[in-house]
């Protein structure tokens, strides 16, 4: 097994703060696979993480790792420290691809969301109004949820999320299937979200989102990250065989001569 490369210089681990999200040893197998291996990552309190990689890379099983969604068969997901429980849970939220929004209108969404946390009354009414004003769905308050657009369900889905005051938003590919303008829109949530002390966890193959949203950034190839660092580093100058080959625009092939050397010192 090659070893992650780290992209960091000293000034950088100098600035390191607490992580509030970190992994240990973290495996997760199925069907007789390793689909995750022995992963190791820190997620800082404030910091916008990208994680990357080519299809089947396992990004989205490690967001759904991240987030208690499935649990790891080896290693440990430590949220503040400690293993993470329901009330870790508690304090994150996810956002899927494709949103997963009830049959009922933008107001119904949040309103049932927030309920479901017990946040009732004025205080609900209050984030509602926010939520909406804050995805620009105002004025489609009243309209269900199934007739609005990608772009427009993405940002409900996000601002619902938003409303319930997580610490860590993870969105898993969030603008796959939208046009320039509503990824702008569903980006500035983001960054509003992120300025509002949000931590951001982010799954994305778009390099120029990845540039404009991330300071971190977690490579993955097969299961196992490659590569960390900041994330304009690790874009412009990737040190492992995967990273380099992806932001090429290349397949990446077990055989090519970087991966080869790598596996010399291999411990499987
Ligand atoms: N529950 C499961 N059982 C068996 N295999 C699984 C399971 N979930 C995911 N996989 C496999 O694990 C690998 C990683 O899947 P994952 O969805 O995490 O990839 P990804 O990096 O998010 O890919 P993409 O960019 O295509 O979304 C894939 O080969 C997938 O088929």
């Amino acid at each position: 097994m090659f070893e992650a490369q780290t992209n960091t210089t000293s000034t950088d681990a100098a600035r390191v703060p607490t992580p509030l999200l970190q992994t240990r040893s973290l495996g997760f197998e199925a069907g007789g696979q390793r689909l995750i291996d022995t992963v190791d990552v820190d997620i800082r309190t404030g910091r916008r993480t990208v994680i990357m990689g080519a299809n089947g890379a396992g990004k989205s099983l490690l967001l759904r790792l991240l987030h208690g969604l499935i649990r790891p068969s080896a290693g440990q997901v430590l949220w503040q420290g400690r293993p993470l429980d329901r009330a870790g849970r508690y304090a994150q939220a996810m956002v899927f691809q494709r949103p997963v929004l009830l049959r009922r209108s933008v107001l119904a969404n949040l309103s049932f969301a927030l309920s479901a946390r017990g946040i009732r009354g004025r205080e609900r009414k209050r984030r509602i109004e926010i939520a909406m004003h804050q995805a620009r769905l105002t004025a489609l308050a009243y309209r269900p949820a199934r007739v609005l657009s990608g772009g427009e369900q993405q940002r409900l889905a996000i601002a619902r999320a938003l409303a319930c005051g997580p610490e860590i938003l993870f969105l898993d590919e969030p603008t796959a299937s939208l046009d320039p303008a509503s990824i702008h829109a569903v980006e500035e949530l983001i960054a509003q979200a992120h300025a509002n002390g949000v931590t951001i966890v982010l799954v994305t193959h778009d390099l120029g989102q990845a540039r404009r949203l991330g300071d971190d950034l977690i490579f993955l190839h097969g299961g196992r990250v490659v590569e960390t660092g900041p994330a304009a580093t690790v874009l412009d100058n990737p040190k492992s065989g995967p990273a380099k080959a992806w932001t090429e625009g290349r397949l990446f092939f077990e055989s090519d001569p970087w991966n080869r050397s790598q596996r010399l010192g291999d411990r499987s």
